[in-house]
């Protein structure tokens, strides 16, 4: 991987450390409000979040969101011994376990296993974004395996903050494009 992806990757970290909690709380409501009016979102029966961690934008207004309005709600859970994500659907309320990088995931019941086909919108994170839709992540490289693996049926929507925009990542050959990014401010498609 580049140098320059590793600064950019701990410049921005840096940057989304030195939020406020408040500020933290502010933006996330303001990119949740535009997602939940999203088409994507709104059609979308199954979605796939993620669950925040440290401080990252946090979802989980949009995920209340999507429960009251009858959608399934999906969390990934990390291999990291492949690398690969599996999904599954997580009832409101349902308690998660600590997972690998102390994430949050589901218990990883089978019966709540949910295929990649069954999946309407991926609303990813990452650590920034660029305005062709190129994302830079933690470097596991889980997103991009995924979705080289599983181009469709659903859309991949990133969500940032608004300093998270970049002019480029410096996308490599592997790194898999956005279909839409939510910032407070903006909702763009590519
Ligand atoms: N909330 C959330 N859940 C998610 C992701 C995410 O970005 N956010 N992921 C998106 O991929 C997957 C987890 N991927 C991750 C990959 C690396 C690190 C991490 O902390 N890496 C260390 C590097 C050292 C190491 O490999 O242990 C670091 O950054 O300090 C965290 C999560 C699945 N779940
Ligand atoms: N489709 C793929 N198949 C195999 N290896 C891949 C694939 N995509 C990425 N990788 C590998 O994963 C590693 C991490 O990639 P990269 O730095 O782009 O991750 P990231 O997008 O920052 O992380 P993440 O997706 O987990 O948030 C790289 O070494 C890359 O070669």
């Amino acid at each position: 991987m580049s140098e320059q992806k590793r600064m950019l990757r701990r410049r921005m970290l840096d940057l989304r450390e030195s939020l406020s909690p408040e500020q933290v709380r502010r933006e996330s409501l303001a990119v949740c409000e535009r997602l939940v009016r999203h088409p994507v979102f709104k059609e979308g029966e199954t979605i796939l979040f993620y669950f925040p961690f440290r401080k990252e934008v946090d979802v989980r207004p949009a995920m209340e969101e999507a429960w009251s309005a009858g959608k399934r709600v999906v969390l990934p859970k990390a291999d990291p011994a492949t690398k690969s994500l599996s999904f599954f659907s997580l009832r409101r309320g349902e308690p998660l376990v600590s997972g690998s990088y102390g994430i949050p995931e589901p218990s990883g019941k089978a019966s709540a296993k949910i295929p990649p086909g069954a999946i309407d919108l991926v609303v990813v994170p990452g650590v920034a974004f660029d305005e062709r839709g190129y994302r830079l992540g933690y470097g596991g490289g889980y997103y991009d395996r995924f979705f080289s693996r599983h181009p469709g049926p659903f859309k991949r929507i990133g969500v940032a903050y608004s300093f998270q925009v970049v002019p480029t990542v410096c996308p490599e050959e592997h790194d898999q494009r956005l279909d839409g990014l939510i910032t407070p401010s903006k909702t763009l498609s590519f």
